[in-house]
């Protein structure tokens, strides 16, 4: 039994899952998520988890593929080359590919003016949401360190997008550069105008995150809008036009390259 490793990298937290061949897209037999504080424990829980595994098939579960969408960085990088390098992991190296944007992948064309310099997990999640939604005019949020929101047209151009601070970021940064703003928590987008400093933060930063989505909707006149991403679930219950909440629409859009590879 040979699994496909997906990692996607982010600023904040390493996500990986397990998918077993054949699968259907996102549904994966182990998953996890690392902050990068944390990220020690990722080659245990990888070892775990596989060892758990029990898809269809025989033999003992092992790692064919490994596609790995890394925006952290030189250092992340050299980390996760050295822990899946692990003998306890049995995965040869010629097997892991390092996902680039590139001007064309699983039916997406990316219109970036220099393809490359694209963030590749933008290129994923855009492959991600085509997969999901082959004939829809999309706009796909993915809402971590950053929040990034981007257009696809339903024959698979990825046109572009925004890049805005991610909701923690929005918000520690009022709190760093300001002598009476506090650190708020990310919370439910409170009702009408805030009364009270926190419910004002959350309020706006909500409303700038949200708003933004909106205006790429309107922008792109799209059919379908995805929220992905850490702060998704804060994210998504303040947009206020027709969308769905999608976890990991970044390795979902790796599996889908892996699978039309
Ligand atoms: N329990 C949590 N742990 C970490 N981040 C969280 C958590 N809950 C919400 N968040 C939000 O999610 C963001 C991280 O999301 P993620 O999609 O993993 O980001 P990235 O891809 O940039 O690493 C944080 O910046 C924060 O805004
Ligand atoms: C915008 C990003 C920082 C988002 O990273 P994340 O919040 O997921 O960690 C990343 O996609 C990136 O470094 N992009 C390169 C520039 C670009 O996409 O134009
Ligand atoms: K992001």
């Amino acid at each position: 039994m040979t699994y496909d490793l997906l990692i996607d990298a982010g600023n904040t937290r390493i996500k990986w899952a397990l998918a077993a061949p054949g699968a259907v897209l996102g549904d994966w037999d182990a998953h996890g998520a690392h902050m990068h504080a944390d990220a020690a424990d990722f080659p245990s829980a990888l070892a775990a988890a596989l060892a758990s595994c029990t898809g269809p098939g025989t033999g003992a579960p092992a790692v064919g593929r490994v596609l790995i969408a890394n925006v952290a960085g030189q250092a992340v990088r050299d980390m996760l080359t050295a822990w899946l390098a692990a003998p306890q992991l049995g995965i040869a190296q010629p097997a892991i590919e390092w996902f680039a944007s590139l001007p064309q992948r699983a039916g997406v064309r990316n219109a970036y003016r220099n393809p490359s310099q694209l963030g590749c997990d933008r290129f994923a999640a855009a492959i991600g949401a085509h997969a999901l939604c082959p004939d829809k005019d999309i706009v796909v949020a993915n809402c971590g360190t950053a929040t990034t929101i981007d257009a696809i047209t339903k024959d698979g151009t990825f046109l572009g997008g925004m890049i805005l601070p991610g909701l923690g970021l929005m918000a520690s940064s009022l709190a760093k550069n300001t002598a009476q703003l506090p650190q708020v928590k990310p919370g439910k987008l409170p009702e009408g105008f805030a009364n009270n400093t926190d419910d004002a933060i959350l309020s706006g930063c909500l409303a700038a995150q949200a708003g933004a989505i909106e205006r790429a909707f309107e922008l792109h006149q799209a059919t379908e809008c995805i929220i992905s991403g850490g702060a998704a679930p804060y994210i998504a219950p303040a947009v206020p036009v027709p969308h769905r909440h999608v976890d990991n629409i970044v390795m979902i859009g790796l599996h889908a390259a892996l699978r039309s590879a």
